[in-house]
């Protein structure tokens, strides 16, 4: 593995009095695709807010590079290098596409006009519709703009909640086209997808979750030919 860009250590959390994870570790690498796989529930988008600041883990550490981020504000942890795509409602509909990369670039220093110039070279279907409302876009294009809106901090790790939700396999494949050219061009990424095998499939790494800790973790192909993984989380023997 690459050295550490991001290290979950026995981190438990939840929600009030509720604990969702419990003594839970991951590590991803620098420039890898990490995924996070598991039932509903175990506790994949809540491991995603542990690290992002919207829940503070009650033990353990979260560490960007070496650097504690445990329990850090989210407005804090965007501005050194962190982003999130959440799973729903990631762009503001009645705000046009200009306006939601824009509004992504708020906590900026500069550089805004440059860097959302560069976004629409790379996604052309945003720069084709600059100026149309969100809300008019089909759900494969708000995935793109939900993760340009993310990129436009230019963020070391992007965090990304299941991007294929919700999506036709055809569209899904091509969002995770997206994601890994997103990869291609230097961000390390931790994504939860509901979508394991396909998940699986673009990553380096995969942990699988149960029951807010991690039960199998490993290089993503070795984890997509484990019998037991499978069985257990992946619907059956079948092979990819
Ligand atoms: N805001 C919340 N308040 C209280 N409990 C919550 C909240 N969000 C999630 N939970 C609970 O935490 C547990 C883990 O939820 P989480 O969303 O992390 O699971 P997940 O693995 O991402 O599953 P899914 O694929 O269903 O989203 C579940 O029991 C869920 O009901």
């Amino acid at each position: 593995m690459t050295d550490p860009i991001l290290t979950v250590d026995g981190v438990d959390s939840g929600y009030g009095e509720v604990q969702v994870l419990d003594d839970l570790s991951l590590t991803l690498g620098e420039g890898e695709i990490a995924c996070l796989v598991g039932p509903n529930g175990a506790g994949k988008s809540t491991v995603l807010k542990t690290v992002f600041g919207m829940l503070e883990p009650w033990t353990g550490s979260v560490r960007l590079g070496d650097r504690e981020i445990g329990g850090m504000a989210p407005e804090d942890i965007v501005r050194i290098g962190v982003g999130y795509v959440p799973q729903t409602e990631n762009v503001f509909g009645s705000l046009t596409i200009d306006e939601n990369l824009r509004m992504g670039g708020v906590a900026r220093d500069g550089g805004l006009d440059e860097v959302v110039a560069e976004l629409y070279d790379r996604f052309p279907i945003l720069d084709d519709k600059r100026t149309a409302n969100a809300k008019t876009l089909s759900g494969g294009q708000r995935q793109v703009l939900a993760f340009a809106r993310a990129l436009v901090m230019e963020p070391d790790v992007l965090l990304i909640d299941e991007p294929s939700a919700g999506l036709a396999p055809n569209t899904a494949k091509e969002v995770f086209d997206d994601v890994e050219t997103v990869n291609d061009l230097g961000t390390s990424i931790l994504m939860v997808e509901q979508n394991a095998r396909e998940g699986l499939g673009i990553s380096d790494r995969g942990f699988v979750l149960d029951q807010g800790t991690v039960k199998f973790e490993g290089e993503a192909d070795s984890l997509l030919d484990d019998p037991e993984v499978s069985r257990l989380y992946l619907g059956g023997e079948s092979r990819r």
